[in-house]
């Protein structure tokens, strides 16, 4: 019996190893084949295939017991130990292959069948790409405060070297960058079902799981098209009670502080926690302002999560594949505040589940989640949410909801503090619309056109997301140029929303009234400005930031007075999101008269 299965087991490995050789030598004669004269480049499924079962295999290796190997004798044990030892070494070759291909050979054809079609730009430079240049670019914003005060100086050198469609290369990653309007209307619209979310943005903001962020397919479309009604106007205009009441609230405790005349506070810091309050009780309903220590846990959580996975892309070991399953301490680090994160999320939901199970149950977002669930508990509406999906819905909309309007609020105080004209005459059309009035109401809001205009004057000069990124999942073209499934592409808003071809003479300068007659008239292309996406995967809380935004600045312009501290220092750096580099001192200073 064990006879029978020494030499079914050899027998095994045996036709292993030789599958494998067979499978590697067709797959990269196929390879070089293919792509030799079309953009046939193939996904190396069985090498996906692989990496999946190293990373399944590390995962369940621990539980795994070696009590049956005591059953047989010493040469069939070292029988099994040679048999083992081939299986070990075909599967180092598969790996060291995989490796190789995955970060060199694939990266290589990318690039030079690109290269050939006559798109510009950097030169290919095996494992690393620009990332020398990057980190140079780092070190030069950190010494240099006149360089660091420049948005993307890198991107717009390239887009005077190359064109608006170019090619660049971060460690591993060969991307075509389009900078372009009709080029990126191609990929975000009328080709949107040809391009993914990439593995690389998944991997960095691998807190929000599989929501609506990231996720694909069907299950992207039953989850856009549930959630989509918690945004719709009535639930929006539903919301703005809550999102005065926090603004009021926020107000209050910063009066508090000026008892004793002028206070510099770091807006930015305030902003994240009042906007984290009103996602949090707008779309979670959670009942009380997030505390203190809630909020202090996501900003710095957030905050250090996101700097430490960028850290990895300029350190480099982000390229290297499997890395991010090991457990090293930057890796520990990085689970643990992802879990607190997460942990956050799990009461939120718990805490709205016991109110329901009490028949307590809102009509918020979480509300909408949490039905759809019970439907699928039911079985009466096909197939609704599990837990898990739930949760990264709500760590989406907590972390998607609160930081890029933050940001947003943060660069437009900046923006109306260092054009104190602005300030002012946005506070005159406060004053006016307002009539006297204690609340403006959700209807009237549009009145506010000098205030819209300097929102969207701020999200076009210095965009909260400032790229967007995506991977061909077919064959495709784009531009003119034939990319190949696998290819990545980066669309950067900031060179096209600041172009002079675009958006004339003053492209550089601050003058929200070119947004007088509406977006689509303030240049000469429609994609030109792009901070909210465009196409199917747009921005679902586009108009819930917008509110929001419109009605913070609104409470701050009449119960404040705005300068910018003089010890500002202007450099945004890019962490996903673009934000400043320093914080955004303002001094406040209760205005006489509060209108
Ligand atoms: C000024 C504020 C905001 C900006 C600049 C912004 C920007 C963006 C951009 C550029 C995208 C597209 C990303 C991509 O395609 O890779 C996006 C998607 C998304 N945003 Fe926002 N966002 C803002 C506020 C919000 C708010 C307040 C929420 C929710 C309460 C939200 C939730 C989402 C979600 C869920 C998606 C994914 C939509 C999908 O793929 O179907 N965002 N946002």
């Amino acid at each position: 019996m064990e006879g029978d299965f020494m030499l079914w087991f050899l027998a095994l490995v045996r036709a292993a190893i030789v599958a494998a050789a067979v499978v590697l030598l067709v797959f990269l004669a196929q390879e070089l084949l293919l792509t030799h004269d079309g953009p046939q480049l193939r996904a190396p499924a069985i090498f996906y295939a692989v990496q999946d079962w190293i990373e399944q295999t590390l995962h369940h290796v621990h539980s795994k017991s070696s009590s049956w190997v005591d059953q047989f004798d010493g040469a069939q044990r070292r029988q099994m130990v040679v048999a083992c030892g081939a299986s070990a070494l075909t599967g180092l070759t598969l790996a060291v292959s995989w490796f190789l291909y995955t970060s060199l050979i694939k990266p290589y054809m990318v690039y030079r069948f690109l290269k050939k079609q006559g798109l510009k730009g950097v030169a290919f430079r095996p494992f690393v790409g620009q990332l020398p240049e990057m980190r140079a670019y780092v070190q030069r914003k950190k010494r240099d405060p006149e360089y660091a005060a420049l948005v993307f100086p890198q991107a717009i050198e390239a887009e005077a070297k190359y064109g608006t469609v170019y090619l660049s290369q971060l460690g591993t990653n060969i991307r075509v960058v389009l900078t372009d309007p009709s080029a990126i209307k191609e990929v975000l619209v009328t080709k949107a079902r040809s391009f993914e979310k990439t593995p690389f943005a998944r991997r960095l903001l691998s807190v929000l799981g599989n929501g609506l962020v990231f996720s694909e397919g069907a299950t992207w479309e039953r989850q856009r098209k549930m959630i989509t009604p918690a945004f719709s106007h009535s639930k929006i205009k539903a919301m703005t009670d809550v999102m005065m009441r926090c603004a009021d609230e926020a107000a209050a405790r910063w009066c508090a502080k000026l008892e004793g005349g002028p206070v510099e506070l770091d807006m930015q810091r305030e902003f994240a926690k009042l906007t984290l309050d009103v996602v949090g009780r707008a779309a979670f309903g959670s009942g009380d302002a997030v505390s203190d220590k809630v909020s202090d846990e996501v900003y710095t959580g957030l905050n250090r999560l996101v700097e430490d996975k960028v850290a990895r892309i300029f350190s480099g070991v982000v390229f290297i594949p499997g890395y991010s399953l090991l457990p090293t301490p930057d890796n520990r680090s990085i689970w643990r505040r992802e879990r607190t994160l997460r942990d956050m999320g799990l009461r939120l939901i718990q805490a709205r589940r016991a109110e329901r199970d009490r028949g307590a149950g809102k009509e918020d977002l979480l509300g909408l989640m949490l039905a759809a669930q019970d439907d699928q508990a039911d079985g009466t509406a096909g197939k609704g949410m599990t837990d898990q999906q739930l949760l990264d819905e709500c760590m989406t909309f907590l972390l998607a909801g609160h930081e890029t309007t933050a940001i947003l609020l943060t660069w437009t105080m900046y923006l109306v503090t260092k054009h104190p004209e602005y300030c002012g005459r946005a506070r005159d059309e406060v004053i006016e619309v307002l009539a006297g009035r204690d609340e403006l109401p959700y209807e009237e809001l549009h009145k506010l056109r000098l205030l819209q205009c300097i929102l969207y004057e701020s999200l076009r000069l210095l965009p909260p997301v400032p790229i967007i990124s995506r991977v061909a999942v077919q064959d495709t073209e784009v531009a003119g140029y034939k990319l190949p499934r696998g290819t990545e592409i980066s669309m950067m808003a900031y060179p096209m929303q600041t172009r002079k071809a675009l958006w004339g003479e003053d492209a550089m300068t601050f003058r929200p009234e070119r947004f007088a007659n509406g977006i689509t008239a303030a240049s000469k292309h429609p994609m030109a400005f792009l901070p909210f996406s465009a196409g199917p995967r747009n921005c679902i809380g586009q108009n819930f930031a917008l509110t929001e935004a419109k009605l913070i600045l609104v409470k701050m312009l009449r119960t404040f007075s705005l300068r910018l501290a003089p010890g500002y220092r202007h450099a945004p750096v890019m962490y996903i999101t673009m934000k400043p580099g320093h914080g955004l001192p303002i001094i406040l200073e209760k205005l006489e008269k509060s209108f």
